[in-house]
């Protein structure tokens, strides 16, 4: 690889600044030409974009695609997976994909991590299987049936997030005897209000914390240890009920939990690139090992497509291009993650950290600052809530704000009436965007309201208000059906747009000092606490 210029000094980005500084065709102009439109689609492992209405002209895709090449995206991904120590501020190399790959003949990351994911895979689904059937047993010789995770940031966000959006399809399983809970905040009422109507008895509780060092999972692991003896369950008992997940079980098993409650990973996972690894067991335990398998092939599957798509149909290099594009060339500060589908409730947060703990920076991989935009403030939530809601600012307000809207081709809820909820659904997805796009102009609100009757005077008076600037750039991304497979797809494809744009950018994508200094002054903060009670 070449040596590291700024993006800013790349030719492709002046082009595009040039680009974007010239008259700027609206999405209204853009969306007329059906040959256009009929070009803006890719599609690979299950998902398609849509991707028409972004403020992208000919011109600007053949740039922003220069921009691809000339940042040399695909060879850093070719580095990644091939385990080279791309996470160079902590000297690790970046291998999530290699979790979901342990079955891939030749893999570039080498056989002896194929070899050590499949065993700790293989350990991991044997346990979650063991416990779905009821043959983990508690203190007193019963079932456990209520299994909570303990863990924040990447040891909640993603199985917490799954677990939501895939429990549907194993509600009715016989084998689930077992339901799974989550508690992130150290918050006393945020574990008191998950154990309330839980049995000490059968309840086991899963410590996930890649560092096992978190100030606020440690504190909840005290608390969980302290309710299961005030529960009746002697001290030596314990180990029955906890298991843990880490990258360091020395510490973990200097707690006291046992080597066949331990699961591990490895410093190459980072923490919100997790989930494909142990992280997964409550999810594993949610939705039965096999259906964890599966999401680990869908993101495989997307895996393979980013490795191997061309870079004008390559969907997560594609969806990286428009928010560069959005972000450093238009200007917008934010964006927002809008699934049209309630089991995605959680995607936008678990998006959040994804994007904003990988791609906030502000200093280059050569220690130089960065002088453009990186990530963008990321949020959202469901499309449909959404729109009652914050959608207002988003038509008429003073931020531009690129969206995804997230929809499901088929919806297989057991509802007899679902096809009906799934239409209206989609239709409202289909109008956010159409209407975010055209908008509508003075002169056309003001004919629609004369031909509604309405007199002169209030027309001139309401058409101000009631009209849309429209030009909000969009992407849709379709996913064929909710499923294990699909999901993994999806969040495969999230994973690489974000490391597209750290390659783009020249950012490290896989460290997060930005967080340590608070932790080290909360430590501060009690040390100085302790003294001042000690004295
Ligand atoms: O799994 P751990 O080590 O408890 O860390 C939890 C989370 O905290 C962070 O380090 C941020 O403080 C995240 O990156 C991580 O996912």
């Amino acid at each position: 690889m070449t040596p590291f210029v700024p993006p800013h000094k790349r030719q492709a980005w002046q082009a595009l600044q040039a680009l974007a500084q010239g008259p700027q065709p609206h999405l209204r102009e853009l969306l007329k030409s059906a040959e256009r439109n009929a070009a803006l689609h890719a599609s690979g492992a299950g998902i398609s974009i849509d991707y028409e209405r972004q403020r992208v002209t000919r011109e600007v895709m053949q740039q922003l695609l220069a921009l691809a090449d000339e940042s040399q995206v695909m060879p850093q991904a070719q580095a990644m997976f091939k385990g080279e120590p791309i996470n160079a501020t902590e000297q690790r190399a970046v291998l999530h994909v290699a979790l979901r790959g342990s079955h891939v003949p030749n893999p570039p990351w080498g056989h002896e991590i194929s070899k050590q994911v499949a065993n700790e895979l293989h350990r991991v689904c044997t346990f979650a299987e063991k416990v779905r059937e009821g043959h983990m047993k508690g203190f007193g010789g019963e079932s456990i049936t209520d299994v909570v995770n303990l863990g924040i940031g990447g040891s909640d966000l993603g199985p917490r997030m799954t677990t939501e959006a895939l429990s549907h399809l194993t509600r009715d399983s016989f084998k689930n005897k077992v339901r799974v809970h989550y508690v992130s905040n150290v918050d006393a009422w945020s574990l008191y209000t998950a154990l309330a109507y839980l049995n000490p008895a059968r309840t086991a509780f899963v410590v996930q914390s890649k560092t096992f060092t978190t100030q606020e999972t440690m504190t909840l692991a005290a608390s969980a240890k302290r309710w299961l003896t005030d529960g009746g369950c002697p001290a030596d008992q314990l180990g029955k009920h906890l298991i843990a997940v880490t990258a360091n079980p020395h510490i973990s098993a200097a707690q006291g939990f046992t080597p066949e409650h331990t699961f591990g990973f490895w410093d190459w996972v980072g923490g919100r690139y997790s989930v494909w690894s142990a992280i997964g067991l409550p999810l594993a335990i949610s939705i039965g090992a096999f259906a964890f398998q599966d999401m680990l092939l869908g993101a495989r599957a997307m895996d393979e497509h980013f490795l191997t798509a061309p870079s004008d149909q390559n969907l997560p290099l594609l969806m990286a291009l428009f928010g560069i594009w959005n972000r450093n060339f238009l200007g917008a500060t934010t964006h927002n993650i809008a699934p049209y589908a309630s089991p995605l409730g959680k995607f936008a947060s678990f998006l959040q950290q994804m994007d904003m703990e990988s791609n906030g920076k502000g200093t280059h991989v050569d220690g130089s600052p960065v002088e453009v935009a990186t990530a963008p403030v990321l949020w959202g939530g469901l499309g449909i809530d959404g729109q009652h809601a914050y959608f207002q600012l988003i038509h008429q307000g003073k931020h531009l704000v690129p969206m995804d809207f997230i929809g499901l081709r088929t919806e297989r809820s057991p509802l007899p009436f679902a096809a009906e909820h799934h239409r209206v659904v989609l239709l409202n997805m289909q109008a956010q965007a159409q209407a975010l796009a055209i908008g509508r102009t003075p002169e056309e609100t003001m004919k629609e309201l004369r031909d509604s009757g309405m007199d002169e005077a209030e027309v001139q008076r309401l058409a101000p208000h009631r009209s849309y600037p429209g030009n909000v750039p969009s992407t849709t991304i379709w996913v064929d059906a909710l499923t294990p497979r699909s999901m993994g797809a999806l969040m495969a494809l999230y994973e690489h747009k974000v490391f597209c744009q750290a390659a783009i950018w020249g950012i490290h994508a896989y460290d997060q000092w930005g967080v340590e200094l608070g932790k080290k002054m909360a430590k501060d903060i009690e040390a100085a606490e302790a003294a001042r009670l000690k004295a």
